[in-house]
């Protein structure tokens, strides 16, 4: 589901805190292209989930209008599957460096498609398709994907959507949405298969995660969560 954010409540927090960041930080931040396959196995160059938003108290505002849309609107929609939620990750900022011209095709347009031949070149060729929890794998805790995007300006010309897979095979592509500030796309982190498209200009993104596990340096308690806030209005937690 991809959910528009006011452009009111989102643009001035953005906007301003982007430059406060720490000149080191943004360095940083701008060369982690986290799971880049280009990056040729280099993992450790991927923020640990929640590194980097426990260094940002600026984001406080913005995660806490996030909270109250995943635990206000989106929980009693999907009362089941939220029922699970504890946690929510710190943030994870994204850049995916602009991608190299060579991969442009003979007409000069943006190639789209995943690489295939390793070829080398600067910038991102995105990230291919994927899924954020492959429970076969081992469950991870992840619940719900949410992503802000922080692009002004940013349109089809410049590449870079993230691109949302139908569920089951043939996986038939259900949508592509471009990376547009104060954008925010939510989806299943077990179940909605997709891949960033690489993009011609440098793309950021901050996402989270809504987690089913309990508090750890990863994460923070969602006090929204929709089995906390029965918990509390029960009072059960005050009587021992
Ligand atoms: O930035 C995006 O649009 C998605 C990134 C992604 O799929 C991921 O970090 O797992
Ligand atoms: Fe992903």
């Amino acid at each position: 589901m991809a959910v528009p954010v006011s452009r009111r409540r989102f643009n001035q927090p953005v906007q301003k805190r982007q430059p406060t960041l720490p000149a080191t930080r943004r360095v940083a931040i701008k060369k982690v292209n986290t799971h880049d396959p280009a990056a040729g196995g280099r993992d450790d160059l991927a923020p640990k989930e929640g590194q980097v938003s426990a260094a940002i108290p600026a984001l406080g505002p913005v995660l806490e209008h996030i909270d109250t849309l995943v635990g206000d609107i989106l929980s009693p929609q999907f009362p089941e599957r939220m029922q699970c939620l504890r946690t929510r990750s710190h943030a994870m900022f994204t850049c995916y460096p602009a991608t190299d011209a060579k991969l442009a095709d003979a007409d000069g347009k943006l190639w789209l498609g995943p690489v295939a031949d390793g070829s080398s070149g600067k910038g991102s060729r995105g990230y291919l398709r994927h899924l954020d929890n492959v429970r076969a794998q081992g469950h991870c805790g992840r619940i719900l994907t949410t992503i802000l995007y922080l692009n002004e300006d940013w349109g089809s010309a410049l590449g870079g959507s993230i691109r949302l897979f139908e569920v089951q095979p043939p996986l038939d592509i259900r949508a592509e949405v471009l990376p547009k500030a104060n954008r925010l796309l939510c989806f299943w982190s077990d179940e909605i298969p997709h891949e960033v498209l690489p993009p011609r200009r440098d793309r950021f993104a901050c996402t989270f995660w809504y987690l089913d596990r309990e508090e750890d340096p990863s994460s923070v308690a969602f006090a929204k969560a929709p089995a906390a806030k029965a918990q509390a209005s029960s009072g059960s937690v005050f009587l021992d």
